[in-house]
C-alpha cells in the first residue's frame, strides 16, 4: 500500500527502528564521550525553498549548545540533518570526524512529542533504545528519570512529563555520544518544565554527551547552554557562549544574556542594561 505520509514523515514503527535506535546498534559500551560537529557549507533545500543557506557551525565534543531563531528558520532542519534525517544539497557535515552518511547508532533524538508506542509497556519504550533491548540498562535508564517504578505501565497513564522522562530514558539509555533536542521541553507546564531542565543539564554534566537544544524558549537556551546559536536567513548570524557558573540563577549577568539574544530574534536594537538589570 502506498504511504499517506508527506515526505520525510516516518512511521512510529520506523522511529522505533531508526531514530529512537539510531540505526543498527553496535555497542553496548558504558562509557560516552561527547562528539564534536562540523557543519561546512551546508545547504538544505525543500523544492524552490532554501531553508540552511551555507550554514557554518563548529561544535566542539562535550558542548551545550542552543539553537534559536524565529519560527520556520530552519532549526529542526538544522537538528535533522545532524541526525542524518535530511541530507545537504551542498556542503558537508562530519560527526566525530567522520562524513555523516545517515543514521548513527550514537546519536539520538528526542522530540517535543515522546513518541513512545503505545502497545508497548514504559519497560519496553526504553528498551528499544539498547542493543539486544538490555532489560537491566533500561531500568536503570529509567531509575536515572526516576520512572523505575513506572516500568510496568501503559504510556497512556502517565503525564505528558512523565512520557517526556521516559523518551529521555529511551535516548540515554545506550549512552550515546551526541543527544539532539527538538523542543522537548515545549508542551509542559512551567514546573514541570524547569525540573526537566535540571535532569538534562545533570544528566549532561555526567555522562558527557555532546548536546544540542533546540528551542523557542531564549530563557531556557541560556539556562542550558554553554553557547547559543540563532538561525537566521538560513544561517547563524549570532553566536554567544554564555559564561555564566551552573547551576544558573536569573540574576542580572542571566538578563543580561537573554536580553540580548531575545532583542536579536526579535530585530530589535540592543538594549543596554544597568547592575539592576534595567534598561538605561
Ligand atoms: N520535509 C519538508 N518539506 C518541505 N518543506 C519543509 C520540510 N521540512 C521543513 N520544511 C520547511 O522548511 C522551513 C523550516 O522548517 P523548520 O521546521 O526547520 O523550522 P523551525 O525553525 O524548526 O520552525 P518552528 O520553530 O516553527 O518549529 C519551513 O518553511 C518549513 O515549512
Amino acid at each position: 500500500m502506498a504511504s499517506t505520509l508527506p515526505a520525510g514523515e516516518i512511521t512510529l514503527q520506523q522511529q522505533a527502528q531508526t531514530v529512537i535506535s539510531g540505526g543498527t546498534p553496535t555497542s553496548t559500551s558504558t562509557s560516552t564521550r561527547g562528539l564534536q560537529v562540523e557543519v561546512r557549507d551546508a545547504v538544505v533545500q525543500f523544492g524552490d525553498l532554501t531553508v540552511l543557506q551555507k550554514l557554518e557551525l563548529s561544535i566542539p565534543a562535550g558542548q551545550f549548545l542552543a539553537v534559536v531563531g524565529r519560527s520556520g528558520c530552519g532549526k529542526s532542519t538544522l537538528l535533522r540533518l545532524l541526525a542524518g534525517l535530511e541530507q545537504a544539497s551542498q556542503g558537508s557535515v562530519a560527526i566525530g570526524g567522520a562524513a555523516s552518511s545517515g543514521l548513527r547508532s550514537d546519536v539520538r533524538v528526542m522530540f517535543q512529542d515522546a513518541r513512545l508506542l503505545p502497545w508497548k509497556s514504559v519497560l519496553d519504550n526504553v528498551r528499544i533504545g539498547v542493543p539486544g533491548g538490555d532489560r537491566s540498562k533500561a531500568l536503570d535508564a529509567l531509575e536515572l528519570v526516576g520512572l523505575a517504578d513506572r516500568a510496568k505501565e501503559w504510556p497512556s497513564v502517565l503525564s505528558g512529563g512523565q512520557r517526556q522522562r521516559v523518551a529521555l530514558a529511551r535516548a540515554l539509555v545506550s549512552n550515546p555520544s551526541l543527544l539532539l533536542f527538538d523542543e522537548p521541553l515545549g508542551a509542559l507546564d512551567a514546573l514541570t518544565r524547569i525540573e526537566m531542565q535540571q535532569l538534562i543539564e545533570r544528566l549532561w554534566q555526567e555522562r558527557k554527551f555532546t548536546a544540542v537544544l533546540v528551542t523557542h524558549d531564549v530563557s531556557e537556551a541560556v539556562a542550558l547552554a554553554d553557547r547559543v546559536v540563532l538561525v537566521e536567513n538560513g544561517t547563524i548570524s549570532q553566536d554567544t557562549a554564555i559564561a555564566l557558573a551552573r547551576p544558573r540563577e536569573k540574576d542580572n549577568g542571566f538578563t543580561h544574556y537573554e536580553s540580548s539574544i531575545l532583542n536579536r530574534v526579535l530585530g530589535r536594537r540592543p538594549v543596554n542594561l544597568n547592575q539592576d538589570g534595567f534598561a538605561i
